[in-house]
Formats: structure tokens, C-alpha cells, sequence
């Protein structure tokens, strides 16, 4: 059975007075990855570090591991496994005596310890480096020994915080596909750390996006990417875009057009808003290049980016800012042109404009 992990009106504030949490709310069910994601520095690590025992929430604040107060336990007595960005590793020992340390600290006897040390070993496919000392390994591999160290005395609690930062790119999305499919294999409840949008959209069941210490969003990664409920994670999660408009009526107005069934979230008052000045968020997908006839728009391109798949046009002349667009990769746009282009209204995400009152 995974363990459920709930967190009750946990803040935290430091001794120097820094407020590194507002009181926040957060069930995480059993058996379940929950990324924590947003930029440095808004307090996922804190919470990462309560749930481990590492940190202890101000007064009033409750954690609970399957209904059982685990507010003012210790680290060791909560039984989590955690794996950091720097590995944490023993360099003098070799991967096999890593791994064994802390089924001997749990006392383990050696031969069931040997049986689980091989067995962490093959799961994570470093079997072979079995005798090799920690400093005779790759980055890559070693972040393979932390996760098999840390699964081996099997936790009841999975927290890994940012495992993948100090890794190339290849690396990160392939080892993120291991942990990923190791997560559901174990079935273990996993907190899971990073600043990268596409790390936590590929590992997490549910994302909660942070912003200065307090909870912005939580939903499935669909949710966070397609209906963020306010302006940060629109922008964290992609959608940097930014165009003026009206709704009336409940439909949109930009400048003479009049698009139906958009949906305009009003985040201060959690409902829709079907008039009044409001901002739309979009990603490169927002707009698309077309003929003059169909267009909405008509922009002059600033630049062009090459991605391999596709072009990325940067377009001013529609919003007030400069918008980019994607396009073809095999079409033939050179920064100075013109560009026509349509609104693909379905792509737009529509929040009420940020006024003086508001
Ligand atoms: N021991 C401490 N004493 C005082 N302030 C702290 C302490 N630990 C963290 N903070 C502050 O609390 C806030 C949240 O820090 P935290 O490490 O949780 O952020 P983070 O989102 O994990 O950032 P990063 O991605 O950079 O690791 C920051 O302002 C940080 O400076």
C-alpha cells in the first residue's frame, strides 16, 4: 500500500524572518508523483524538505503520512527516500557499498542485503559498475546509484529535488523517462523538484506550480497547459504571448473581429467574465500564417528562428508587444516581410486586463 501524504495549513517562516511559504493546503495520494514547479526560489525545496522532516512547518501547521501525525518526526522515523541534484553519494565506496549503506544502517543482514543491493542494481542497469568507485562514474550514473540507494531500504516516500539539473540534455530526458517508468513500476508516493516545465509535464500526475510561496495551480499537466488559472502560469508554462482585447457579451473583440466560445477565467473572483478589457495568452500556436483573405492580422517579421521541425517568426505590428509565431519549416519568410496571419481562438487564453484598481 502507498502512502498518502497530507499537508494542513503548513507555512513556514525562518528564523532571519524570511516568509518562505504562506499557509497552503496539499493532499498528495497514495502511489501518486506531484511535481513542485516554479522558479527559484518560492519555496519548493521547503516544502520538499518539510515532508521529509528536514524542516518543520510554524505552529499550527499538520503532515500526515496515512492519517498519522508525522508533524515533529524525524527524518529517519518517516522513512523517506530522497535523491538531490548533488548525488549525496559516498565518493571512497564503491556503487555496491552505496547502495548496501543504508540497509546495514537498518539493519539488514548481509545476504538479504546483498540479494536487494543486486536486485536496485539491475533495476537501474548499472549492475555492471557494481565494484566501481563513485569518482569513476559518469553524472548519469551516479544519479542512477542515488535512486537505487535511496529506493533499496524501500521508503514509504519518494522525494527527489531537482535530480537532473547537473545532467546534459540527452541525458536528462532519457533518465527522466527511467525515473518516470521506475515511479509507476514501484508505485511509491513521489514528491518531485524542478524548475523545468517539460520535466514536470512528463513526470508529474498532478503539477503544483508555486509562485513566492504560495500555491499558483495544482491540475494534471493537460490542465496546467491548456487552462492555467491565472496569468504567472500562463507565462511559466509557456504562453508568453500577449495581445489586447474586449469581450462583450461574452465574446471576444480584437480590434474589429469578434471570435465565439472563448472562455475568459476571471481568477479574482474564480468565475467567467463575459465583459471588459482582458489580456490574451498565447503560445506560437496562437496565430498562424495565412493567406490575405483569410487574415486577421497582418504583422512584419522581426526574425526568424530555425527549430528543425518548424520556423519561429518574431512579429510586431499586431500586439503592442512582439509576438512569435511558428510557420512550416520548408516556408520561405525572411525578417522585413510582411506576414498574414489568423487567430486560432481556441489556442487563446483570456484573463481580465490588470487595471490601477486591481
Ligand atoms: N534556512 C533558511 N533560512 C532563511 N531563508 C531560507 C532558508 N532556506 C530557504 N530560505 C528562503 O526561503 C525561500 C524559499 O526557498 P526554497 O529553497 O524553498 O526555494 P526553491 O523554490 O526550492 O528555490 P530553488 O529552485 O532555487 O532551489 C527563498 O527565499 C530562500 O532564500
Amino acid at each position: 500500500m502507498s502512502t498518502q501524504i497530507r499537508l494542513r495549513n503548513c507555512a513556514k517562516t525562518f528564523a532571519d524572518g524570511t516568509r518562505a511559504l504562506a499557509p497552503f493546503d496539499l493532499t498528495i495520494e497514495g502511489g501518486e508523483t506531484i511535481v513542485l514547479l516554479g522558479p527559484s526560489g518560492c519555496g519548493k525545496t521547503t516544502i520538499l524538505r518539510m515532508i521529509a522532516g528536514l524542516e518543520f512547518p510554524d505552529a499550527g501547521g499538520v503532515i500526515s503520512f496515512d492519517g498519522d501525525d508525522v508533524t515533529r518526526q524525524s527524518i529517519e522515523k518517516r522513512r523517506v527516500g530522497m535523491v538531490f541534484q548533488s548525488y549525496a553519494l559516498f565518493p571512497n565506496m564503491t556503487v555496491a557499498e552505496n547502495v548496501a549503506y543504508g540497509l546495514k544502517v537498518h539493519g539488514v543482514p548481509s545476504a538479504e542485503r546483498d540479494a536487494r543491493v543486486d536486485a536496485m542494481l539491475e533495476m537501474m542497469h548499472i549492475d555492471m559498475l557494481a565494484d566501481r568507485r563513485i569518482d569513476q562514474l559518469s553524472g548519469g550514473q551516479r544519479q542512477r546509484v542515488a535512486l537505487a540507494r535511496a529506493i533499496a531500504v524501500q521508503p514509504r516516500v519518494l522525494l527527489l529535488d531537482e535530480p537532473l539539473t547537473a545532467l546534459d540534455a540527452k541525458l536528462r530526458v532519457r533518465l527522466r523517462t527511467e525515473i518516470n517508468a521506475l515511479l509507476r513500476k514501484l508505485g511509491i508516493t513521489a514528491v518531485y523538484v524542478t524548475h523545468d516545465q517539460e520535466e514536470a509535464m512528463a513526470l508529474g500526475d498532478r503539477i503544483v506550480v508555486m509562485q513566492k510561496g504560495e500555491i499558483a495551480q495544482i491540475g494534471t499537466p493537460r490542465e496546467i497547459y491548456r487552462k492555467p488559472q491565472n496569468p504567472f502560469v500562463a507565462d511559466f508554462v509557456g504562453a508568453a504571448n500577449r495581445m489586447t482585447g474586449q469581450m462583450r457579451d461574452g465574446r471576444l473583440h480584437i480590434g474589429a473581429h469578434v471570435f465565439d466560445a472563448v472562455d475568459a477565467f476571471d481568477p479574482r473572483h474564480g468565475a467567467i467574465l463575459d465583459q471588459g478589457a482582458v489580456e490574451l495568452y498565447f503560445r506560437a500556436d496562437g496565430l498562424s500564417p495565412c493567406d490575405l483573405d483569410e487574415a486577421h492580422f497582418t504583422g512584419r517579421v522581426e526574425a526568424v528562428s530555425y527549430l528543425g521541425e518548424r520556423l519561429r517568426l518574431t512579429v510586431s505590428g499586431i500586439g503592442s508587444q512582439a509576438v512569435t509565431i511558428d510557420t512550416h519549416a520548408d516556408d520561405v519568410i525572411e525578417a522585413g516581410a510582411d506576414v498574414h496571419c489568423r487567430v486560432n481562438a481556441d489556442r487563446l487564453t483570456v484573463f481580465p486586463a490588470v487595471t490601477a484598481q486591481s
